[in-house]
């Protein structure tokens, strides 16, 4: 089934700034639409999301060169091309683009022209995406990590730590991570309130805190899984994004909230801390992107017990998770579609993370859409994990609502292993 058509639109995200839609419609009329997301706290090294205006402050600047891209250079180029040819269509879109970040076009052109051929393959083929994307593969139904607390670029600095996550590891099923997380969610806003340390609702949905110091937000989630009737370390376990590359200034990491610098060793000592005192099963960039040295450090030192996760150091980008691979960096990659731009670069990344017997979680921006792209992914892959930021915006929601249906469409080819997924990485080292 050819593509007859493609056209683009100016759409608005989660936090009210606009993004990109792109419509393809094949030759019998089916459609298919790829809404892009768009992150706050942006890696150095991701492709590059195409906006008018200033480059340097593109955040809330409209798309509409990138939806010329689309209607212009991409149009003409994979008009009448078959569908189902996923990769050949990509790889049309980067050889077009002729950079190597996808700075011409644009990695939103391109990446929500991927998203929609993909969605409209699905659609012409009448299976729903997870099939589509993982050739019928696909039957994890993946551990949830959910924001509790948000903090850092998306919560104008209310903590230094961006993400205070937890994860259901000691659910049986699916909707138990749900039932978890919801109690403990509303724990949290009650504890805080009665604190009166809560100013609102944060950018991913996470509580928006108003603390003095960064052990105190630890202390809230203890007791809040405590409220909760969940004991830490069993039923649930911590999970941090420190997305350390925002408060590294180049020499030191600065601590906004306290005011203070400290040099990596006095960062990398608090990171350590922070693992052996509280419950927690993993970390987001713990250290800057250029500190690979720290990272390897403390992969040695944890590796064998906590998820270290990398997100701003490999911006799913193939190179870079393999020389993260090759110098034993981390043991997992956040993925994020929009980071790399391309539906089956995204599919590369998972499948190369999978093979050196790291764990990939598929995962949202800061600024999301409608779509639950996403969700379809995680399945498709067996990636096993997802963190879709919080629980009480409708843009996260969508996305966990969407793998109970996907559950029931798998109905009994579905399997949910919770924390186990975990044994993948921590039993190597013991063994
Ligand atoms: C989701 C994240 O935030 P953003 O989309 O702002 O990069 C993250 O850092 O993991
Ligand atoms: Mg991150």
């Amino acid at each position: 089934m050819n593509i007859k058509h493609i056209d683009a639109y100016q759409i608005y995200d989660s936090r009210g700034y606009p993004t990109l839609e792109v419509e393809v419609t094949l030759e019998d009329g089916t459609t298919g639409r790829g809404l892009v997301p768009s992150g706050a706290s942006t890696g150095q090294f991701e492709a590059w999301e195409l906006r008018d205006g200033d480059k340097s402050k593109f955040r809330g600047k409209s798309v509409y060169k990138a939806i010329e891209n689309v209607r212009g250079e991409i149009a003409n180029a994979i008009i009448g091309q078959s569908v189902f040819e996923q990769e050949a269509i990509d790889q049309k879109m980067i050889a077009l683009d002729g950079t190597p970040n996808k700075s011409r076009l644009g990695a939103n052109a391109i990446l929500g022209t991927s998203m929609a051929v993909a969605y409209a393959a699905a659609k012409a083929k009448n299976i729903p995406l997870f099939e589509y994307l993982g050739n019928g593969k696909g039957y994890l139904i993946p551990l949830n990590e959910i924001q509790i607390l948000g903090g850092g670029a998306h919560a104008d600095w209310a903590t230094d730590i961006q993400d205070f996550l937890v994860i259901a590891v000691g659910a049986k099923t699916y909707e138990e991570t749900l039932e978890m997380t919801h109690n403990i969610y509303h724990a949290a806003g009650e504890v805080m309130k009665e604190k009166g340390k809560c100013v609102g609702i944060a950018d991913e949905g996470g509580w928006w805190p108003d603390y003095i110091d960064n052990e105190e937000p630890f202390e809230v989630f203890m007791e809040a899984i405590k409220r909760a009737g969940y004991e830490a370390g069993r039923d649930v376990a911590i999970s941090l994004d420190i997305a350390a590359s925002d408060l590294f200034d180049g020499e030191n990491y600065h601590l906004r909230l306290e005011d203070r610098k400290l040099t990596p060793d006095e960062f990398y000592d608090m990171m350590k801390l922070w693992c052996e005192k509280y419950p927690i099963v993993s970390i987001e960039d713990p250290f800057a992107d250029t500190a690979f040295d720290y990272w390897k450090k403390f992969t040695d030192e944890f590796g064998d017990r906590v998820q270290i996760i990398g997100d701003d150091l490999f911006t799913t980008n193939i190179k870079r998770i393999k020389e993260g691979i090759d110098k034993g960096l981390a043991n997992s990659v956040l993925i994020k579609l929009n980071q790399i731009g391309s539906v089956s670069e995204t599919l590369k990344a998972i499948e190369l993370t999978q093979n050196a017997g790291w764990l990939p979680v598929v995962s949202a921006r800061s600024g999301e859409t409608e779509d639950a792209f996403i969700s379809h992914l995680a399945v498709a892959t067996n990636a096993g994990q997802l963190k879709v930021g919080s629980f009480a915006r409708s843009e996260r929601m969508v996305k966990w609502n969407e793998n109970l249906r996907i559950q029931r469409k798998l109905g009994d080819k579905a399997a949910f292993i919770g924390g186990k997924i975990y044994d993948r990485i921590f039993a190597k080292e013991t063994v």
